[in-house]
């Protein structure tokens, strides 16, 4: 069985983000991931995870302006020492977390540029990230996301992003597979993870329903068999991570939305 990460950025809107922790807790859940923890101290969010025995399983480094529009600094020529200033701020975070996860997001494609043009510095800037996490044995990991909800994201594909790690080099850098990214751009979703799986090359999956991105049981996609091809694969080639639960649900801000969401959850957890 998938072990499941609840996505505290997406999940519980009615709580206030420090009590969303137990709110997961009280629902069965063991690991938690989020987007940005940079504006709560580290050790009352590391309380928040011990009270509640949940481990943290992935975060976001520092994404540049975020209000501002940002997603990601990562491929941006010229901004190379606030992308490091960033992966040095994420990764004292994740020691007193005790994550071994990072995401690294990767920016927009400045209007009248080429994403191609952007290639060399994105990839020195993971490999410089790559190797400062090493040293606390925190992998980097990197996302293909649809440009339907990020126009102009630099990366989108899951080959992009595979081609993109042999070029970086570095062993602990990997893919983070969001299911509800992967249909929008391209589709034939079991087949990619056949494809994916076995490399070693994919850290993290994350799911939504698409094309709202509520609960994996609305919409499009048929994740009961999705979960049994992900089981069926990481029984062949060992692999043993989290699938983070990165959707809004369908119930909005009501009480106990989230919570009731969940069934699609029953008897899937390990
Ligand atoms: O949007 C997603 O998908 C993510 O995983 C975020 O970390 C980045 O927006
Ligand atoms: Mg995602």
């Amino acid at each position: 069985m998938p072990r499941f990460a609840a996505n505290l950025s997406m999940l519980y809107p009615e709580l206030a983000f420090p009590d969303r922790f137990q709110a997961a807790a009280a629902d069965g859940f063991r690991a938690v991931e989020f987007l940005f923890p940079y504006e709560w101290d580290a050790r009352e969010l590391a309380a928040r995870l011990k009270g509640n025995g949940l481990e943290q399983v992935l975060f976001n480094g520092p994404p540049g302006d975020w209000n501002g529009g940002e997603r990601g600094m990562a491929c941006l020529p010229g901004r190379e020492a606030e992308f490091r200033a960033g992966i040095g701020k994420a990764l004292a975070y994740a020691e007193v977390l005790g994550c071994s996860r990072l995401h690294v997001m990767a920016g927009l494609v400045p209007q009248a540029q080429e994403r191609d043009a952007l290639r060399p510095t994105y990839v020195s800037n993971l490999r410089w990230a790559a190797r400062e996490a090493a040293k606390q044995g925190v992998n980097v990991l990197i996302e293909p996301i649809n440009t339907r909800d990020i126009p102009r994201f630099f990366l989108n594909r899951q080959d992009h992003a595979h081609e993109l790690v042999a070029e970086i080099g570095e062993a602990n850098v990997q893919v983070q597979m969001d299911l509800y990214h992967c249909q929008i751009v391209e589709g034939d979703v079991a087949s990619k993870i056949r494809q994916y799986l076995p490399t070693g090359r994919v850290g993290h999956f994350q799911v939504a329903g698409v094309p709202e991105r509520h609960e994996p049981d609305v919409g499009e996609l048929n994740y009961a068999y999705l979960f049994d091809v992900i089981d069926e694969v990481s029984k062949d080639c060992g692999w043993s991570g989290w699938v983070g639960c990165e959707y809004r649900p369908a119930r909005g801000a009501q009480p106990r939305g989230t919570s009731e969401g969940l069934g699609w959850l029953r008897g899937r957890r390990a």
